[in-house]
């Protein structure tokens, strides 16, 4: 477990830019040392705003995105091209406007897919896909992913870990149906804790005053299945990037000294 490092920017904006010149670097680091890089997705409000301003940034052309693995952390469980669906929001973010590998985007299954209505056979179809990009090095049944983002929501959920709900408490499977979300559309499909905890890095995402509670609370010792965020963690590092509104209810010792 490593122990939460937080940033906190000026608002949203600032914050979405910040991280996705950040994620560049990470791509681009990765690439150099590697040959390739692999990020997970994630959905959500702050989640897309990292991805428009990676699309907006000069920056981007230093990145070889046929050399990037794209992942999910979660998927609303809707037919394919659905709108809310997390792939086709990120699509339209950036995918669409770079030039990926289409073998190296790994969205999660789409309810009229192969597996039909099947939400626990999509599932286990995407842990298989994950094992199967997974190397002896790894150590598990996932790959060590470079950067795994994760939107924090008001609830404190990640990913599609809702507080309470089965798929928190999972410590087998990397990949689960979901089913009775409290945020529509309830059926999804979501990495669990331990293929979160794969990911070298981890950054949690949170701005707007509707996340303050959720980061303290998770921020301050609440237990991993009250609040999915304080269980999610990287291997090499976890790092909280936020907006002040979200930072607001963050004990002083929690702050980060050097914050506007
Ligand atoms: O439904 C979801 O919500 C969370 C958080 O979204 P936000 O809009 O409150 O930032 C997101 O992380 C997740 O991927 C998504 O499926």
């Amino acid at each position: 477990m490593t122990a939460p490092q937080v940033v906190v920017h000026r608002d949203k904006e600032l914050m979405a830019q910040a991280a996705a010149a950040r994620l560049i670097t990470k791509i681009v680091d990765a690439q150099a040392a590697r040959g390739s890089a692999s990020v997970v997705l994630t959905g959500g409000r702050n989640g897309n705003g990292l991805l428009a301003a990676l699309a907006a940034s000069p920056a981007r052309d230093a990145v070889d995105w046929s050399r990037l693995d794209l992942w999910w952390g979660d998927e609303r469980f809707l037919p394919e091209g659905h709108a809310d669906r997390n792939v086709t929001q990120a699509r339209e973010a950036l995918l669409d406007t770079v030039e990926l590998d289409p073998a190296r985007v790994h969205a999660m299954p789409a309810s009229d897919g192969v597996n039909g209505g099947d939400v626990d056979a999509a599932a286990e179809a995407y842990a298989a896909e994950l094992a199967r990009a997974a190397r002896p090095e790894n150590h598990g049944a996932v790959p060590s992913f470079d950067v795994l983002l994760l939107g924090v929501g008001p609830d404190t959920h990640v990913a599609s870990l809702f507080p309470e709900l089965p798929a928190v408490r999972e410590t087998e499977r990397m990949v689960v149906g979901v089913r009775g979300a409290p945020k529509p559309p309830p059926v999804r499909i979501s990495l669990t804790l331990p293929a979160i905890r794969a990911a070298r890095e981890v950054w949690l995402l949170a701005a707007g005053e509707d996340k303050a509670r959720a980061v303290t609370i998770a921020l301050s010792g609440a237990g991993e299945l009250q609040a999915p965020a304080a269980g999610a963690y990287g291997r090499s590092r976890t790092l909280w990037l936020l907006d002040r509104a979200a930072a607001a209810g963050l004990p002083r010792e929690l702050y980060p000294p050097a914050s506007p």
